[in-house]
């Protein structure tokens, strides 16, 4: 029996989540780029990893179907989980943003419409400064929005900036840099100490002798 089950976020993130626990050591017999298989255990069956939705991890962890979690700040932020949020992975790196059309001023709008996959984190954001908004949630393709005129602004991810450009919108705000985290959940985190402060540890000493080797 696997002594904590690890939820790591499908998509982007996956396969460089996966190559960070290889290095410290942990490694999954049966995961091939390939595969559909959705739960793995680890060579010595101490860990049982399943792949998640980015967004549903915080879900995961914070109902303690998970232990723990690998996942973008953006779905950490987006889910408000009540979980214990213990190392930056320095992976997945992009931001949040205010983006529109080249010289829009926001402070023009009375009440701004925002098309956004993350309606949490834009209420929060147009919150801590005043402004009235209505969001439009969207689940894709939100640079779209304000060229066909369904929004004034969106709030997404810039990583390249690729996107916006190709798209003929810049960004108008940096809302919050983001990166991959390890999440806990907080009654393991008491119940199964040694074992996750054991991981813990060995994961924050693999990260930080592959950035001094880097
Ligand atoms: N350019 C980017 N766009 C989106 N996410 C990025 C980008 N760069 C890094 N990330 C990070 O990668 C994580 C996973 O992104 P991915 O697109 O796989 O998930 P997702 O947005 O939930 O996908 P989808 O909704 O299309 O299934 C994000 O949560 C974010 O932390
Ligand atoms: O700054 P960039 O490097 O261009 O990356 C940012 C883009 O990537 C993400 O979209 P994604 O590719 O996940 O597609 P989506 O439209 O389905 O959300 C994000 O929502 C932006 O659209």
């Amino acid at each position: 029996m696997a002594e904590f089950t690890i939820a790591v976020a499908k998509g982007r993130i996956a396969d460089h989540s996966i190559r960070l626990l290889n290095t410290m050591g942990v490694t999954f017999e049966q995961l091939t780029p390939s595969s559909r298989k959705l739960v793995f255990y680890s060579s010595d069956k101490t860990i049982r990893l399943i792949f998640v939705k980015a967004i549903d991890v915080p879900t995961y962890v914070e109902k303690g179907a998970a232990d723990m979690g690998i996942v973008g700040k953006d779905n950490i932020l987006e889910s408000q989980a009540d979980v214990y949020e213990v190392l930056d992975l320095k992976i997945g790196t992009c931001k949040f943003a205010v983006a529109g059309k080249p010289g829009q001023q926001l402070d023009a709008f009375q009440s701004l419409t925002i098309a956004t996959k993350y309606p949490t984190v834009a209420r929060n954001y147009f919150s801590r400064k005043g402004k009235p908004i209505e969001i439009v949630k969207l689940n894709g393709s939100v640079e779209l929005a304000p060229i066909i005129g369904l929004a004034d602004v969106i709030v997404d991810i810039v990583e390249t900036g690729n996107t916006l450009k190709e798209n003929g919108l810049v960004v108008l705000e940096q809302v919050e840099s983001i990166s991959t985290r390890l999440i806990v959940n907080k009654a393991s985190f008491a119940l199964k100490s040694v074992a996750i402060q054991s991981f813990i540890n060995t994961f924050k000493q693999s990260l930080e002798e592959s950035t001094w080797n880097a």
